[in-house]
């Protein structure tokens, strides 16, 4: 018993200092955790918006962006939370009624009223871009295009948002916007990787975009657009077409077949039994091909389907111009294109239709991809109706002429060939966000997108925490070492002691 007394007295582990620094120690501890988690624990997540109408030839669409509040500097994802379809036809369809362009968006515009928080209202910004069909009607009236512009920004700034103005995009930033949205939401540019081109296939104008180490901007330097986009220049080459959208290509196509004003016209791109009677002067309403209007034609055609997939494309053909090049390399109508490179995004049209056609796989050799054509153009147009009842019948009725102008603009036009077309992706979405220029353009005009690549991330709050704990933990073990000599020594000599 008094040696177990004298031990106890000899051993300085027990001592009330050891005692109190072994405590201090585990409180310090706990108090640098608790430091660490409460001072890093995630505040609620808070959320910035944007909004962008896509004012485009056959119809208006209203896309909400949404985008974490701390991080709008460069580093956050920029998503699509909601979209909405504006009813009714595109706002160049309202020049003679404009105010009725304004009252068509009113509709989704209260939705984006009710998706937006309420606090955040003011602070949203509101984008309205108008494409290919406000470009045809500012060429062919001016005054009206104004007006209807001016009906859809006293429409638009009744709304609590932030009005940033409405205005006709060019074709070069129609395109190179698309191409912006594809290769940020693959995240391709934040990274550095190489970019994929973007194909756009709208109703009154389509567009290429790509980036090709042939292309520096010299050689036609109007297709060239120079970003810098996270520390690295990107030379883009792009085009866009008027009137080579899927809507005016078609009447490109049926203003070839009624050159010399027939009445009838037996189409081989409509399926057999398709009839329809058609107004000439419906026909030639663009400025697209008002100036062939044949002279003396009748007021009305009769149009009617053979379904011939090859003299389809023998007609489709007609649309392009092959024979002008002054540069080293075309596309059509003289327009320079430099040699295609890698991988290609193809949405709007080009989704929509290749999608209904059951043709978005493009690892099927193109020769199959023509020949399920082929059987689809040839099938009765009643026999068409009836397996898709709940298809448009404006779009039923153009499928066969659709897919044949996109293949014929994709290897024809553009010069894709059967081995490089597997290089094309018909996308409609890409991680949920539509691919189109609005994303593109919103980023570009709240400058959402940096110059330089942005400084490396914070460590995530989980990985701070647990960081934290390690190094207390390693220095309250290495400071427990550091008292060895006062450790208590329960050897064989101690208790003889
Ligand atoms: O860019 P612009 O040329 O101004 O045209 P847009 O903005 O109106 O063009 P969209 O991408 O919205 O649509 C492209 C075309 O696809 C058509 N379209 C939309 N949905 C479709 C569907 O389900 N099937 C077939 N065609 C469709 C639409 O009528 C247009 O002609």
């Amino acid at each position: 018993m008094s040696a177990q007394r004298e031990m106890k007295e000899k051993n300085p582990w027990h001592t009330p200092v050891t005692i109190i620094i072994t405590v201090i120690g585990v409180i310090a501890i706990v108090a640098l955790v608790t430091v660490a988690v409460v001072q890093n624990r995630p505040l609620p997540q808070k959320y910035k918006y944007g909004i962008v109408l896509d004012a485009g030839s056959s119809h208006t669409a209203l896309y909400i962006y949404e985008w974490p509040a701390e991080k709008d500097n460069n580093t956050g994802r920029v998503e699509q939370k909601h979209s909405c379809k504006v009813d009714g036809p595109g706002i160049s369809s309202y020049a003679s009624a404009p105010l009725k362009a304004g009252q068509s968006l009113r509709e989704c515009m209260q939705k984006a009223e009710k998706w937006v928080p309420s606090k955040r209202h003011h602070e949203t910004p509101l984008y309205l871009g108008a494409t290919a069909g406000m470009r045809l009607l500012n060429m062919v009236d001016s005054v009206a295009s104004e007006d209807v512009f001016q009906a859809v920004k006293e429409a638009l700034q009744k709304f609590p948002f932030s009005y940033q103005g409405a205005r006709i995009l060019s074709g070069q930033e129609e395109g190179a916007f698309g191409w912006v949205t594809v290769n940020y939401l693959d995240e391709r540019l934040k990274q550095g990787l190489e970019t994929t081109g973007a194909l756009d296939l709208g109703g009154a104008s389509t567009q290429i975009s790509f980036v090709s180490d042939n292309y520096d901007g010299s050689e036609s330097p109007n297709n060239s657009v120079n970003f810098r986009l996270y520390g690295n220049d990107y030379n883009l080459y792009t085009h866009s077409f008027l009137c080579y959208g899927k809507d005016q290509a078609h009447r490109l196509k049926l203003a070839h077949q009624t050159q010399s004003g027939p009445n009838a016209v037996a189409d081989p791109c409509s399926h057999p039994g398709y009839n329809a009677t058609k107004k000439y002067s419906v026909l030639y309403d663009s400025p697209c091909v008002s100036d062939r209007k044949p002279q003396g034609a009748p007021a009305t055609f009769h149009h009617t389907g053979t379904g011939n997939l090859q003299q389809c494309q023998e007609v489709v053909r007609n649309v392009f111009n092959f024979t002008d090049c002054k540069y080293s390399h075309c596309s059509f109508n003289g327009v320079f294109q430099p040699i295609l490179q890698g991988g290609f995004g193809a949405f709007s049209a080009y989704y929509f239709v290749m999608d209904f056609l059951n043709l978005t796989d493009t690892t099927v050799p193109l020769e199959a991809v023509k020949e399920q054509l082929k059987a689809y153009c040839a099938t009765p147009w009643d026999q068409i109706v009836q397996q898709h009842p709940k298809a448009k019948l404006k779009y039923l009725a153009e499928y066969c002429f659709s897919g044949t102008y996109i293949l014929s603009l994709l290897t024809e036009g553009y010069n894709f060939t059967s081995v490089t077309y597997s290089d094309i992706k018909f996308i409609e979405k890409i991680k949920g966000s539509d691919a189109g220029w609005t994303l593109g353009y919103m980023l570009n005009l709240t400058n959402m997108i940096p110059a330089e690549a942005p400084d490396f991330p914070p460590l995530p709050h989980a990985g701070y925490v647990s960081i934290v704990t390690i190094i207390a933990v390693l220095i309250f073990i290495l400071f427990l070492f550091s008292l060895r000599p006062l450790w208590p020594r329960c050897s064989k000599q101690q208790q003889i002691v």
